[in-house]
């Protein structure tokens, strides 16, 4: 029963970005290695979240479903997916990297017995070896490892938010739906949700989508041209962005980073103000479908994978670009 899963999150009943995310990858890595590709579910009345997953191209869908999966609890989701392990024996299991992931997948991997290769940002399927290749930063950031699980089955990671672009609906594709009633597997309650509450995060914080991101780099320099470019990014309806560069000096705070130690986006356009375009500030962006530059250097290495390149000092460039408006 082999087959490459991916486990799909669900949060205030919708799929996380994540998830589908990693229908791509979990896709990918299916085809490389002629498995089928299986969505996997834990919830209590999951009919609409099956619905939906049916649209995309996975082989089969499964559904772990038990009222008491109504909330997440550490161990009656490791049990289910402990049991689902059992049963469905995959290949490879590909988790987004989360909060709930991260409280979760250790545990998980423990009980299976096998490693997790956590963070990731690719993984790859090995055609000599038939296993699968996880890449990562290690050191801060200072090097790429690539990692293999090579004796333990299944194979597990979590992948970060933002690396693969979300996988497509495709229609007359039929996928089998496996809907498993874990009642037997249900152990003694240690945790109970007693209450949830909402906290409300700043907009920069949920919108992981932007379409338009204003980055902002080392060239905008001081912090009396924030406004500037605060003005220039509402009228664009653009989220900000920045480099580490422009954190060093304080002009946005770390959160706003975007890199291989920062955010990953793919948004419409990316429009780099006064950024060099190092390769760990690109990391964050390449899935961009346009990138503009503004950057007065001419021989900036941003200009060599920019779609647009605007040569000149950002401060008048700006301006002319906000009357424009
Ligand atoms: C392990 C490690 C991890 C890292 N992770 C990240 C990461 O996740 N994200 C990240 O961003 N960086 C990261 N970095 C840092 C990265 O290597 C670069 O140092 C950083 O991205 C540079 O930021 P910058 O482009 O804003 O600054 P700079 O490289 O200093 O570039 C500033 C640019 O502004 C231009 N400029 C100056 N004045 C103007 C003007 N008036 N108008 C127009 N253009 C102007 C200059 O020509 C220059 O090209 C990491 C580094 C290491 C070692």
């Amino acid at each position: 029963m082999s087959n490459i899963s991916v486990f799909m999150e669900v949060h205030n009943g919708q799929l996380r970005n994540v998830s589908l995310e990693l229908l791509t990858a979990g896709h990918q890595l299916a085809a490389d290695a002629h498995e089928e590709l299986v969505a996997v579910i834990v919830g209590n009345q999951n009919d609409a979240i099956i619905e939906q997953l049916i649209q995309y191209p996975v082989d089969r869908v499964v559904s772990l479903e038990h009222f008491s999966y109504e909330n997440y609890a550490t161990d009656s989701y490791t049990d289910a997916l402990h049991a689902y392990v059992c049963q469905y024996q995959p290949q490879c299991v590909l988790f987004g990297t989360t909060f709930l992931a991260k409280d979760l997948v250790p545990r998980l991997a423990a009980r299976c017995k096998t490693g997790l290769t956590a963070e990731c940002t690719s993984v790859s399927y090995h055609q000599d070896t038939g296993k699968i290749m996880w890449s990562r930063t290690g050191f801060g950031g200072k090097m790429m490892a690539d990692i293999v699980c090579p004796d333990r089955l299944p194979q597990m990671g979590t992948i970060r938010e933002g690396v693969y672009k979300k996988t497509k609906k495709v229609t007359g594709h039929l996928a089998k739906i496996d809907r498993w009633d874990m009642g037997e597997q249900i152990k003694l309650e240690r945790v109970r949700i007693l209450q949830k509450t909402a906290k409300i995060l700043s907009k920069q914080q949920i919108d992981d989508e932007p379409e338009i991101v204003v980055g902002l780099g080392r060239g905008v320099r001081t912090l009396d041209r924030i406004d500037m470019m605060m003005d220039f990014a509402d009228a664009l309806d653009a989220e900000l962005g920045a480099s580490r560069g422009a954190c060093e000096l304080r002009l946005l705070p770390e959160k706003f980073v975007i890199g291989q130690n920062g955010r990953n986006l793919h948004p419409k356009i990316y429009i780099a103000c006064g950024i060099s375009g190092a390769a760990q500030h690109m990391a964050g962006i390449s899935g961009a479908d346009c990138i503009i530059a503004i950057n007065s250097d001419p021989n900036a290495p941003i200009f060599k994978v920019a779609d647009y390149g605007i040569c000149g000092d950002l401060h008048s460039i700006i301006p002319e670009f906000l009357k424009l408006i």
